[in-house]
């Protein structure tokens, strides 16, 4: 027989990695300050600094919404939520030290997923 060639990888399938990705960020203990947009109406200088904001919340609707054409642009919008977090945040703040552990956990679950594939 005909060996088939390597089945590509179809995009649902790498969007389900990227669900699975999400619910694992969205119930980690550090992810409160990540799960919805941030009022830009209450926290002063926001809108100004943050050119792009980003929040678990929308990332999910875009996932729904099938605005991800591959993973690598779903990674885009997580990485983004932590870059704007250590833009804003300082290091040694509450917020700050959050984003740095959920950016620690990130980086090591999307390759510990990735590689298995
Ligand atoms: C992901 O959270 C945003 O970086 C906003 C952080 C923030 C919001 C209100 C404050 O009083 C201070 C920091």
């Amino acid at each position: 027989l005909v060996s088939c060639a390597k089945r590509a990888k179809t995009p649902n399938s790498e969007l389900a990695v990227c669900r699975v990705l999400l619910a694992e960020l969205e119930a980690h203990q550090d992810a409160w300050p990540f799960l919805s947009p941030v009022k830009l109406k209450s926290v002063p200088g926001y809108r100004k600094v943050i050119k792009k904001p980003m929040d678990f919340f929308t990332i999910k609707e875009k996932l729904i919404n099938n605005m991800y054409l591959n993973q690598e642009n779903f990674i885009i919008d997580v990485n983004l939520v932590f870059d704007n977090c250590q833009k804003f945040n300082e290091d040694d703040s509450e917020i700050g030290q959050a984003g740095h552990r959920m950016k620690r956990f990130f980086d090591k679950r999307w390759t510990e997923l990735l590689r298995k594939q």
